[in-house]
Formats: C-alpha cells, structure tokens, sequence
C-alpha cells in the first residue's frame, strides 16, 4: 500500500480551548556547547503552532532529539527553547518529562495560545517499543492529535503513530501536509518533461528509489559514487572508485528497465578523479572510460555537467536525491554545487524543483540556495521511503481527509 497524500488537517472550529498534542521534527544538530547548529526543522515547525495558538488552541508540543537510551541530559530538548520562543514570539514553557502528574499540572495550568515542551519522549524506552500504555499516557494530556514530524514519520513510534489511535481527530500539520503535496502529489502526478537526480554514495542504499522512480520519470541523471558500479557493469576500468561488485547484475537491469521504460538515463561521461580520498588529494578530469589503476572517481566532470545541465533545462518537474560527488571536500564539490544553481535557476523560470532530503539538502543549503527551490524535505530517511512508494506509518494512522 503506497502512502495515502490525502490526510485530514486542522479546521479552527476544533481548536479554541482544546489541548492539542503536536508531535513535531525537533531532532536538530547541536554543538557541543549545545548550540543548534541547523534550526530548519525548528523553523519549519513554526506555521502549525503559531496557527494553532492563533485559534486559542493549548499546544502540548513533543519531540524526540537524537537515540537517547534513556534519560540523558545530553539529549535534552531544553536548549530548543530559546529559538522557539523567539520564532513563536511567546514564551514556550518545558516540562521536565513527558508524562506523569508534573506534566499533567503544567497542561492544565496552559492558556488558551500558550505553548508548552514536553521533554524528549525517546527518554522512554516505550516511545520507540509504541507501547500502547505509554502512548494512551500521552494521549491522556490532549483531546486532538496533530502530526507535524514529516523527519519521523517513517517511524511507528508512540507519538508518531500509537498516540493517534486514542485522540479524535488525529490529523496532519502544514508541514506535513507540505511534505505530502511535493514528495507524493507533485512526484506521482508531476508536470512534464519530469526528471529526477540521484546520487549519493552507495547503488545499494538507493535501489529502491530508482526502481519507484523510474515508473514515472522522463528523464533520469546518476551520479555520486553508485555510477561506478554501473560504469564496471558495462566493462569500464573505475580504478578504485567506490564499487559494489554484488551490485552489477543489478546495475545492468536497471539500465535494461530504463531502455524498455523509454527513460533517458544519463550516466556522466566524464569524471573528477583523486589519487586518494581526501580533501586535498591531487586531483584531474578523466574520460568515464579512463580511469587509471589507482586513481578514484568523487566527482562528476564539467562535461557530465553541461550535458545533465541541458537535460534539465527541458524539464518541468525536478527531483533530486543525493550528491553528486564528495561534495564535503571543496575540489569535488563543482558537480553537485553546478545541479543545485541549475534548480535554483530552473525554479525561477517555474519548473518544480524538490530537494528530497539528506546530504542534497546540506549541499543546497552550503551553496546558500535553499530558499530558492520549490520545496526542500526535512526528512532524510523519510523521503526516501515516501520516495520508494513506501507508507509512512506516521501518516497512515492520521484520519482520512
Ligand atoms: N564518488 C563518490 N565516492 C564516494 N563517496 C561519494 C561519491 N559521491 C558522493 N559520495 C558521498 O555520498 C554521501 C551521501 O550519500 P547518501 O547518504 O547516499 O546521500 P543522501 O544523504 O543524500 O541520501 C556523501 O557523504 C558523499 O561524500
Ligand atoms: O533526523 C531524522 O532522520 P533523518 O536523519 O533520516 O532525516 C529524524 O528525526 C528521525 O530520527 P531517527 O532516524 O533517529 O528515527
């Protein structure tokens, strides 16, 4: 069963005086002074609770913040407070738990607008378990369940799916929602010429995506380290570049499903190559069929560039998944910094562009473009998923629209 796009959402009559349980994405990276290093998914958060507030709803926010096994402050969500306080423009009150009578005295002491943070449900073992007597425990704290965390939604944790079979109604926020209309709406029903960009590291961890994608793509661009196994695939010398040698059967049927699919699938045809994986490895332009003994492929050429490039000025619908090459090191960063001002550009001139989550998503946002892109997931994990036309158990337990 793909994962259902429509999904019901908050209506106003619902909220005013109601105490709203709000699972939202706030599983941010902090340093070590516990300073939050990328606030998107903070801000991103933002429209639900301040629509909420607005209609004189009482919003009982929850969170989980990194793997936590069990209470370790560390992981505590109490450093977010400061920059949602200040995004919200109230001041969010913490709770020291979750659950239990402290918790309980702090909802019921709530105003109508007010915000208050329960402490990271992954504090408990139950959350991830979706144990039923820990998700009826914090459904007892609201009267309507609102599911914001696109981030978790691949997960069938408490309070992301168990907490919504025991508050009526459990529906989606804007975020959600948002998430929905690009990565299931826009994907399956997309404006053509309709390509899509996948990279990253490994043909394995990607399959999935390629195989749901190339179902409804046009137009298809590979790169990252996974072309390698395709280029060996097709008898190309790769030296040492990153190949997955029980991948090969693998890597010429997709191209053989390409062809009987009429997808245009483009692999690079020419390559950045370093004589070791590093930042400041020597490095030179090769021929895909090249490579040296010795030498490594972590990046695309300025040849792949300009013909993926040209490819995508025909488009009208882009999704991209993954770098282009070990965009983390500065002389193999041009492929993948060259697709993201494409999109940027294509955006301007109307062509959907999705940035469906990960590593992308931190390439788009080093180059400074992400507020120019049609939409940019907050999800890793679960864009994928979403991706590979999998349910999202987060979503699946929301009601129907
Ligand atoms: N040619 C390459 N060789 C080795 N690693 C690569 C190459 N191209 C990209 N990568 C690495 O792939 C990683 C991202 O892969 P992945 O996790 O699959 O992507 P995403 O997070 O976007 O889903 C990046 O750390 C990048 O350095
Ligand atoms: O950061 C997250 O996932 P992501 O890194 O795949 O985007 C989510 O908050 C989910 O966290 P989890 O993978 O610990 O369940």
């Amino acid at each position: 069963m793909a994962t259902k796009r429509s999904v019901g959402t908050l209506k106003e009559g619902d909220l005013k005086g109601k105490r709203v349980f709000v699972r939202v994405d706030l599983n941010v990276p902090l340093d070590d002074n516990l300073n939050i290093t990328d606030d998107t998914r903070v801000r991103a958060a933002v429209p639900t609770i301040k629509y909420l507030t607005g209609y004189g709803a009482k919003v009982i926010l929850s969170s989980h913040l990194g793997r936590p096994k069990g209470v370790t402050p560390k992981y505590s969500l109490k450093p977010l407070v400061p920059r949602l306080s200040q995004l919200l423009g109230i001041e969010v009150k913490i709770a020291n738990d979750c659950i239990g009578e402290e918790v309980e005295k702090l909802v019921a002491g709530l105003p109508e607008g007010g915000v208050l943070l329960l402490e990271n449900v992954r504090f408990y073992k139950e959350e991830e378990k979706n144990d039923p007597e820990f998700a009826k425990k914090l459904a007892s704290l609201a009267d309507v369940y609102v599911n914001d965390a696109f981030g978790t939604a691949h997960r069938a944790h408490a309070s992301t799916e168990g907490v919504a079979k025991y508050l009526k109604p459990a529906v989606a926020g804007f975020l959600m929602q948002k998430e929905l209309d690009y990565l299931v709406g826009a994907v399956s029903n997309p404006k053509r010429p309709f390509a899509a960009i996948v990279g990253g590291s490994k043909v394995s961890s990607k399959i999935g995506v390629i195989e749901s994608l190339l179902e409804k793509v046009n137009v298809l661009l590979l790169g990252g380290g996974m072309i390698f196994t395709f280029y060996k695939a097709q008898g190309l010398s790769v030296g040492s570049s990153l190949v997955e040698e029980d991948k090969l059967d693998l890597a010429t049927s997709l191209l053989e499903k390409a062809k009987a699919k009429g997808v245009s699938l483009l692999l690079p045809t020419d390559v950045v190559i370093a004589d070791k994986f590093a930042a400041d490895a020597n490095s030179k332009t090769v021929s895909a069929s090249s490579i040296p003994d010795g030498w490594m492929g972590l990046d695309i050429g300025p040849d792949s560039i300009k013909t993926f490039s040209e490819a995508l000025d025909a488009t009208q619908t882009v999704i991209w998944n993954g770098p282009m090459g070990v965009f983390e090191f500065e002389k193999f960063a041009a492929g993948t910094e060259a697709i993201a001002k494409k999109l940027a550009e294509l955006s301007g001139k109307g062509v959907t562009t999705i940035i469906g989550g990960g590593d992308s998503v931190a390439a788009v946002e080093k180059a400074g473009l992400a507020d120019k892109m049609s939409h940019i997931s907050t999800g890793g994990g679960a864009s994928l998923e979403l991706l590979e036309g999998k349910p999202l158990p987060g979503v699946l337990a929301l009601n129907d629209a």
